[in-house]
């Protein structure tokens, strides 16, 4: 079927799946802005909201502990405060919405959530995804955009086998799966390391016996290496970026063999380093010529300083994927995203039947 650019472009604007966003990478500015001030942390530069603003944004890529940085700022005025918790994670509804967005999965860690002196027990994380899942359904409610949660371990934190029992315990509640990120402080300095043994792999190993979902950042800054071991040992279903991937061919080919998701961030793949503007052709241009099982994300949008829209200009009109490659991301990420069977369904058709696919249209 012929696909005329506007008419994609205005449903796609309309109706988008994203599968990669950190929750606690996606605080408005003011908001920390206000909580930095009522609770009188320490604000960047001479303290004026302008500063907070330059200091949160990166604007020049370096590595993924520079694009990190800026969670030193964020975390702390919301950490150990449920309030404030379910506030962001209301707003986070709201921004989405705006953007169009019919469907997100957002991933935090609870632990970075816990007050900085509060022992990590089950009950004190229980409180944090509670107070997310409060503003999630207000959000949801206000806004009509569905939200759902990826709960993250942290590299060096060996804290998954908690993260697992707190998916299986939430559930029911709005937690479809688990990630592995990466702390803000300590990023190994040319990739995120993805362990091969130890207690993050026990952990993603129970997750999948339980039928928990796995994602995990991999080939970011990092190597192939790390993805085929996220996919082989992790039984990652989805990888966190991917974009190294595409150095190893043996690597490539298994992953599309398996039809594993690459969760692709195009601000973030240019501001942590990974994928530098001078690149010829950007992965996610090869994912798309391959039909690859990839979708667009914003990863951070309080760092990026972009919303979902920004990402699509910037592949779009920078990288040169057409509007049938973005429609077809969409599908994509409806069809990888961690929902059960059934709203799976519903969610596709609901996409399909905006952008006016039928069936035998093979996108
Ligand atoms: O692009 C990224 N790569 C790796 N880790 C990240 C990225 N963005 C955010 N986080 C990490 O994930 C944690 C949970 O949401 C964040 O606190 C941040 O440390």
């Amino acid at each position: 079927m012929f696909l005329s650019s506007n008419r994609v472009t205005n449903k796609i604007l309309q109706s988008r799946v994203e599968l990669h966003v950190h929750l606690d990478g996606s605080l408005r500015h003011e908001t920390i802005w206000e909580l930095s001030k009522e609770k009188g942390l320490h604000l960047p530069g001479n303290g004026t909201f302008q500063d907070l603003q330059e200091a949160m944004v990166i604007r020049r890529p370096k590595d993924l502990g520079h694009f990190l940085e800026p969670f030193l700022i964020s975390t702390p005025c919301i950490a150990g405060d449920l309030s404030a918790i379910e506030r962001i994670a209301y707003e986070f509804c709201e921004d989405k919405a705006k953007t169009g967005v019919l469907y997100v999965e957002a991933r935090y860690s609870p632990h970075s959530l816990l007050a900085k002196d509060c022992p990590s027990d089950i009950e004190a994380l229980s409180e944090v995804v509670r107070a997310v899942n409060r503003g999630h359904a207000r959000g949801e409610a206000a806004f009509h955009v569905k939200v759902k949660s990826i709960l993250c371990t942290l590299v060096g934190t060996n804290t998954g086998l908690e993260v697992v029992q707190l998916c299986e315990n939430f559930k029911n509640e709005g937690v479809l799966g688990i990630d592995m990120a990466s702390p803000p402080k300590s990023v190994p300095k040319e990739f995120v390391e993805v362990p091969d043994k130890g207690i993050e792999v026990d952990a993603f190993q129970k997750a999948a016996k339980l039928g928990i979902h796995r994602t995990v950042h991999a080939g970011e800054t990092g190597s192939a290496e790390m993805v085929k071991r996220a996919i082989e040992i992790y039984d990652a279903e989805r990888i966190g970026h991917g974009y190294h991937i595409l150095e190893d061919n043996a690597v490539y080919q298994m992953a599309l063999q398996r039809g594993i998701h690459l969760e692709n961030c195009p601000w973030s793949s240019y501001l942590t380093g990974s994928v530098p503007l001078s690149t010829p052709k950007h992965p996610v241009v090869q994912f798309a010529e391959d039909r690859a099982n990839f979708s667009i994300s914003t990863d951070d949008p309080m760092v990026t300083g972009q919303q979902l829209q920004g990402d699509y200009e910037l592949v779009n009109n920078y990288w040169g994927l057409t509007e049938a490659d973005l429609l077809r991301a969409n599908l994509n990420a409806a069809r990888s995203c961690f929902l059960p069977q059934a709203e799976k369904k519903e969610l596709l058709s609901q996409l399909k039947s905006i952008y006016g696919l039928d069936e035998t249209d093979g996108i």
